[in-house]
């Protein structure tokens, strides 16, 4: 029975990279559960095991299934229909419920409408978390801590299966909220599909200019890299989302060319008291955005202090909070130039971290931002 705690429960989980390797350890070893994995190829069987993010796995679509209480599709969003129409074949254990992780809900819950799942269930669902990389080498079981898990349950499917994958789900630490496909789909559109086009157009922009002037890549520091981060996102999954979102996408991009032409006017008028009220309202409303949730990703405390362009700089930085016990989850360098202070950022897991880090570097005299 999906749900019970005395029951011995099997997850299956059919494409296990970045979002199946991470649902994968969120599960793995929690009491009475088993995580099986379904590779499509040989050399993945030997790779998905050596993650450790695995119980078991097979190459047998027909064994990932067989007896499993809940089944996770977390493949490229245009291989998701044929998976549920194979396991709408399958003998199915009573009661199980066939989920998925893609970006996009309408298609899939489109065709799962059209299908008959016998005694199974199918739950849509789409965790908002994730990041630019991918390969089960990316998982993490933080990644959907703190994240909101967007969940589109089919009409007709019982409140007690519903909410027996929503406390299965609360091993991700995910906070749970059901919305209607469609809508969820014009939303992720705006909020995540956007962004990436956005994104990776700009790159291919700047890329261009480079190819004839070298200087584009060498001079592109802060603001570039942060809004293009995803533009390093994975080609095939993105080209599944976008072809799978593409009217909401169609109409997003009328709008988009629409704010483009605004700009376009503002500066050929040179209407510089609409550029700043373009700006002071964007900001507006970007500042009241909710705190960054935590996750993998997001989760990271920051701080900034300017570096001298010394040898060892960043080892001896390192070792500093080291010999403190201060907990360092990553350190980078954003900016660096010749003959002036570089930037590195420093980012902490837990906030208390970062604050007696600041607390230790200013006491050495390193200018520290947040
Ligand atoms: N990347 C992200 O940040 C997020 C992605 N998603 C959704 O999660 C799903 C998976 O994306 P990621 O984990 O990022 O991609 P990924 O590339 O890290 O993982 C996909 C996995 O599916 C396997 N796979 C590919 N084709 C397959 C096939 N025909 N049969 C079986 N397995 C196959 C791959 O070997 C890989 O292990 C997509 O549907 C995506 O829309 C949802 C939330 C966030
Ligand atoms: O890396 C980021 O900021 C993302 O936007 C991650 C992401 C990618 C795809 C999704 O469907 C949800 C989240």
């Amino acid at each position: 029975m999906n749900g019970s705690e005395n029951h011995t429960q099997k997850i299956a989980i059919f494409g296990v990279g970045l979002i199946g390797g991470s649902l994968a350890l969120c599960f793995r070893g929690k009491p009475g559960i088993t995580v099986v994995g379904y590779a499509h190829e040989p050399a993945l069987q030997e790779r998905y095991m050596q993650s450790g993010v695995l119980d078991e796995v097979t190459l047998s679509i027909e064994e990932a299934a067989m007896d499993a209480d809940y089944i996770f599709l977390s493949v490229p969003v245009g291989m998701l229909n044929y998976y549920l129409e194979h396991l709408s074949k399958l003998p199915l254990k009573k009661g199980c419920v066939i989920t998925d992780v893609g970006s996009t809900k309408a298609s899939i819950t489109s065709a799962a409408k059209s299908l008959d799942f016998q005694d199974a269930y199918f739950i849509g669902g789409h965790p908002m978390a994730g990041s630019e990389r991918s390969g089960v080498e990316a998982a993490s079981a933080l990644l959907f801590e703190n994240a909101y898990y967007v969940l589109t349950p089919l009409e007709g499917v019982p409140e007690h299966v519903y909410n027996a994958l929503k406390e299965l789900l609360a091993h991700t630490k995910a906070q749970v909220i059901r919305v209607d496909p469609k809508h969820h789909d014009d939303i992720v559109g705006a909020i995540s599909h956007l962004p990436h086009i956005i994104a990776v157009a700009l790159v291919n922009q700047v890329s261009g200019y480079n190819e004839a002037e070298p200087l584009y890549q060498l001079l592109a520091a802060g603001g570039f890299r942060d809004i293009t981060r995803i533009a390093s996102s994975d080609p095939l999954v993105w080209r599944d989302i976008l072809l799978s979102n593409r009217e909401v996408l169609l109409r997003l991009f009328k709008d988009w060319n629409m704010q483009i032409q605004r700009f376009t006017d503002m500066i050929e008028h040179q209407n510089g008291e609409a550029i700043e009220e373009a700006f002071r309202s964007a900001g507006a409303f970007r500042n009241q955005l909710p705190e960054r949730r935590k996750g993998v990703i997001t989760s990271l405390f920051d701080i900034y202090i300017d570096v001298p362009d010394t040898p060892g700089i960043i080892g001896r930085i390192a070792t500093e909070l080291g010999t403190a016990a201060i907990n360092l989850s990553n350190m980078q360098i954003i900016e660096s130039r010749e003959d002036v202070p570089g930037i590195l950022r420093l980012s902490f897991r837990q906030e208390e971290d970062m604050e007696r880090a600041a607390q230790l570097l200013i006491s050495q005299n390193y200018t520290v931002r947040s």
